[in-house]
């Protein structure tokens, strides 16, 4: 269906999505009834949607695929991003060009339409999200209202004023809805063919992950690497971090605005950068070292959304194909003295991480544990057990 601001007594619409600048697209409803409101990105990933809208960074978020095909794998439990309950708490609602397609897969367990529901995820299909795109482009991400509705007429003006008067993402310091409050331990490796995921059994790193919204692939990638984590909630304290004596501490992903997190976060990253222990930092993690050091981040246009996104790594000065999901970033102008860009994206001249001079620092704005996408990035969970092996002495 198309573009239409008026809906006719006999549409055969049963979902819509309206955005705050008032355009609406109607089309038709999957996964869960309802309404939900969020900002709207738009991801270019061509597999992978369950590992998306299961990352626990989209809370508060509704995706626009620009692949059309969407469901044709189905959905699995082992495909799940989010490490707590308080994870499905992720993407409100998911937009596709064509109707979802019947599973067809192997480790497909349920169908896509039904998995959406249990989730609360709202989905809607039938629409251009060509258009949508290219509007998102134009103007930036926008609030909007999803709705799926099966019987009787969609009040478009209610959607529009729904989209309208939610808060946004600025300033909201989501990360604290997404994650539990016990703390957890992994030893999963990551997945491989034939064999599945494996368990690392003689640990060579013990590393505290500091939960902003952890996707799973994260920890499996540092057991991949020798490390197990114990997993603690962003609240924790530098002596309660200390205390479990780490060789590295990670700071997570995570939803939300970074400058709002910090307020609650700031004191803990400083005082662990204090304490010269190796650290890595991802995405949200990232951003908030970034702003822990001194940096400033700000709210990007259209955001990075996608699995082919090519990126710099000035340490080698290879380009890397890499994973995104950021709608704020570095501004590495404000980077201070001795931290340096040590990553840049190449679609944008972005920054896409930073280190850290006379400092066992690293951090990326990209997603090195990829899920979904390229597995170019692996390398820095090699680099990080380096760090910690090296400070170890
Ligand atoms: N994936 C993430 O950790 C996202 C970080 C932050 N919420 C952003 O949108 O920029």
């Amino acid at each position: 269906m198309t573009k239409d601001t008026k809906v006719q007594a006999d549409s055969p619409a049963t979902g819509a999505v309206a955005l705050a600048d008032g355009t609406i697209f109607l089309g038709f409803g999957a996964g869960a009834t309802g309404t939900n409101v969020g900002e709207i990105c738009f991801n270019t990933s061509i597999t992978g949607y369950e590992e998306i809208l299961t990352d626990p960074s989209y809370a508060s978020q509704v995706v626009l695929f620009t692949f059309p095909h969407i469901g044709n794998v189905g959905a699995n439990a082992d495909d799940q991003e989010e490490s707590s309950p308080e994870g499905m708490k992720a993407a409100r609602g998911a937009i596709f060009r064509e109707p979802i397609t019947a599973p067809s897969n192997f480790r497909s367990t349920s169908h896509f339409d039904a998995w959406m529901k249990s989730r609360g995820i709202i989905g809607l299909s039938g629409v251009d999200t060509r258009a949508m795109t290219r509007l998102i482009r134009e103007k930036g991400m926008q609030k909007v209202a999803i709705c799926h509705q099966p019987e009787g007429r969609i009040d478009t003006d209610a959607l529009v004023a729904q989209a309208r008067a939610w808060k946004g993402l600025d300033d909201a310091d989501l990360a604290a809805d997404v994650v539990g409050n016990a703390t957890f331990e992994n030893n999963e490796q990551t997945w491989k063919a034939g064999s599945g995921y494996g368990a690392l059994e003689d640990a060579k790193f013990h590393v505290v992950v500091v939960d902003f919204g952890v996707k799973k692939n994260i920890l499996r990638n540092l057991a991949s690497v020798g490390a197990r984590s114990t997993v603690v909630n962003g609240d924790a304290t530098a002596a309660e971090i200390a205390a479990l004596k780490p060789d590295g501490v990670v700071f997570s992903n995570g939803p939300g605005d970074p400058a709002a997190t910090i307020l609650r976060s700031g004191d803990m990253i400083r005082d662990v950068i204090a304490s010269g222990t190796p650290i890595l930092g991802i995405c949200l993690g990232h951003q908030l070292l970034a702003l822990a050091l001194g940096a400033k981040t700000m709210k990007m246009a259209q955001g990075h959304h996608g699995a082919n996104h090519p990126v710099r790594d000035h340490t080698t000065g290879k380009v890397e194909i890499v994973s995104m999901n950021h709608g704020f970033t570095v501004d590495p102008s404000t980077l201070p003295e001795g931290v340096e860009e040590s990553h840049t994206s190449l679609f944008d001249g972005t920054n896409s991480g930073l280190s850290v001079a006379g400092k066992p620092i690293i951090s990326v704005q990209h997603h090195p544990e990829a899920s979904p996408g390229p597995q170019d990035s692996f390398y820095l969970f090699d680099r990080f057990a380096g760090l910690m092996a090296d400070h170890r002495g």
